[in-house]
Parts: C-alpha cells; sequence; structure tokens
C-alpha cells in the first residue's frame, strides 16, 4: 500500500519538530517537505503532498491555508489564533475545494479532549466554573486556544440547560484580576518556565467543588493526535473542528 504523502509547516518549531520525528517514524507515512518560515510553499506541492500539518504562527496559518486549500492538500492544524471571521474565510475556500479537508484541533492530546468533554457533561451541575490555562513563557497567545474552546463549550452547556450568569460580587478590582471573560466564563492564563501546557477546569456547587486537570508533560503528547488527524482528514471534505469529532468517545 503507498504511503501517506505527507508535509509538516512550521518544521523548526517546539511542537513542529517532534511532528517532523513522528511523521518520519510512522510506517505509513513518507515526509515529503518539512518547511520552516520564509521556504516556499509551491515545494508542498512540487512534493506531492497529501497532507500538510500545520504548526506555525497565528499570522501564518491564513497565508498557508489559503495556499493548501486552492491546491487540494488536505490540511490538519494544530496552529491557534481562530476567530469568527477567520473560521468563515476559511469556509469560504473550502466551498472553492470541496474535495479538501481541514482538521483544526485546538488540542491533539486524548487527555485534553477528554478534559474539554468532562467539563461540558459537568456544567450544566454547577452554578460556577472558571479555566485555569498554564503554559511555558514562550508561548506568543493567552488565553490558549484550548482554554477558550473549553470555555466556549461550558458555555454552551450551561446555555442549553437554561443557567444564567454565574454568581460573582465582585465590586472593584484591578484590571486582569477576573481573567478574560469567553462567553461569560473565566479564563485565567499562567506563564511560567518549567510548564509546558496544563489546564484546570474549576467547578462550584452549594458545599462542594469539582476539579478537572490535564497535564501535558512533553510534545510527544501531541503526536498520537496529529497521526489521527492526518490519517482521517483524506477522506473528511470541508471544516472539522476538534479532534474529538475524528475519536470514538460516544
Ligand atoms: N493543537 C495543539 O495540540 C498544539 C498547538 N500548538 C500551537 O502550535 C503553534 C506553534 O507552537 P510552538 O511550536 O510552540 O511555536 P514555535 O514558535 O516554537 O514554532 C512555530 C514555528 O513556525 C515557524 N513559522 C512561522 N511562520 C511560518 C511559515 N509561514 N511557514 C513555515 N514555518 C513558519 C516559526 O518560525 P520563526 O521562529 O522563524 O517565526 C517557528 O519555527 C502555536 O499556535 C501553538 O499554540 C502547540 C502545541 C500543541
Ligand atoms: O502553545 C502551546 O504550547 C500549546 N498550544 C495549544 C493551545 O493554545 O491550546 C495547545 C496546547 O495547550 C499547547
Amino acid at each position: 500500500m503507498s504511503k501517506l504523502r505527507v508535509a509538516v509547516l512550521g518544521a523548526k518549531g517546539r511542537i513542529g519538530s517532534e511532528a517532523v520525528k513522528a511523521v518520519e517514524a510512522a510506517e505509513d507515512m513518507e515526509l515529503v517537505a518539512a518547511l520552516g518560515r520564509g521556504d516556499s510553499l509551491e515545494s508542498l506541492a512540487e512534493a506531492g503532498a497529501q497532507v500538510a500539518v500545520e504548526l506555525t504562527t497565528p499570522d501564518s496559518v491564513m497565508d498557508n491555508l489559503d495556499f493548501c486549500v486552492r491546491h487540494g492538500i488536505h490540511a490538519v492544524v494544530g496552529t491557534t489564533g481562530w476567530t469568527e471571521e477567520r473560521l468563515a474565510r476559511l469556509t469560504g475556500w473550502l466551498e472553492q475545494s470541496p474535495e479538501t479537508g481541514v482538521l483544526i484541533a485546538p488540542n491533539f492530546s486524548l487527555g485534553a479532549v477528554l478534559t474539554m468533554k468532562f467539563a461540558q457533561l459537568a456544567a450544566p451541575y454547577f452554578e460556577s466554573v472558571e479555566v485555569v490555562e498554564l503554559h511555558h513563557p514562550n508561548k506568543v497567545d493567552a488565553p490558549s486556544g484550548t482554554a477558550a474552546r473549553t470555555a466556549q463549550l461550558i458555555a454552551a452547556a450551561r446555555a442549553q440547560a437554561g443557567l444564567g450568569a454565574q454568581p460573582d460580587a465582585t465590586a472593584t478590582a484591578l484590571e486582569g484580576a477576573r481573567g478574560a471573560d469567553v462567553d461569560g466564563v473565566r479564563v485565567h492564563s499562567v506563564r511560567l518556565r518549567g510548564l509546558l501546557a496544563h489546564q484546570e477546569v474549576l467547578l462550584g456547587g452549594e458545599g462542594e467543588t469539582l476539579t478537572v486537570r490535564h497535564d501535558s508533560l512533553h510534545h510527544s503528547s501531541f503526536m498520537p493526535g496529529i497521526l489521527l488527524g492526518a490519517r482521517r482528514v483524506t477522506a473528511v471534505p470541508g471544516l472539522t473542528f476538534g479532534l474529538e469529532h475524528f475519536l470514538d468517545l460516544g
């Protein structure tokens, strides 16, 4: 059987360099291109890439995806910075290339995907919920894409259950003390040397709290999700947001 022809964009970065090794080690894949900033995207087409693994930066991801979709190259995207406007633009491009698939995964690690699922499940049963994400200090964005997505899922689950605004009597606060407001859910970002990628979802009700915590201790935690995404995305045209759609989570 022929191998899946995979390219990595952002190949010299923290996660991209790990993805290069993972693709090289996968028996059913061939690494056909490994691009850094400034490298020509034309080499993707010349190398016959079927799937591009996009692990660059929020300022580069849209141009890269524009190129991939126009050339019918499927994409597995871990890069953050997704807004409604960006998603709408990408969806428009995909409509012009109806056989191409793009997976955007806010987090490729199984534990993080499950954290989001557990938070969504628990959200209707607790009056209060806040998200704390903790990352290495070289991370360029805050809050993390995972935390933003987690908060959106929690907010949707609360709304569906008919829950109103959370209790919070804060009358005065230093700016930032209560974190960012993502759809009515507070998100707090910690940047600390020694950490990689961690998240806690704190839920509180009368007389009890529930904490869901996930820790990515090494970039290897993201690799099974990236490889799974690359294997599956070629058969799923259009935009898929979230690795959970490629997993059988019940
Ligand atoms: N979804 C997930 O599970 C995960 C997502 N991420 C996300 O992935 C992204 C990258 O993270 P990280 O590896 O830590 O960041 P790094 O800064 O270490 O890596 C990004 C790399 O992309 C390169 N780059 C920038 N623009 C381009 C371009 N146009 N073409 C090719 N390469 C380019 C950068 O080059 P230069 O240094 O010259 O700018 C850099 O080498 C972030 O958005 C992060 O949040 C990270 C881990 C897991
Ligand atoms: O930059 C990182 O490191 C990570 N970025 C992603 C995010 O913003 O959620 C995924 C993971 O948290 C690691």
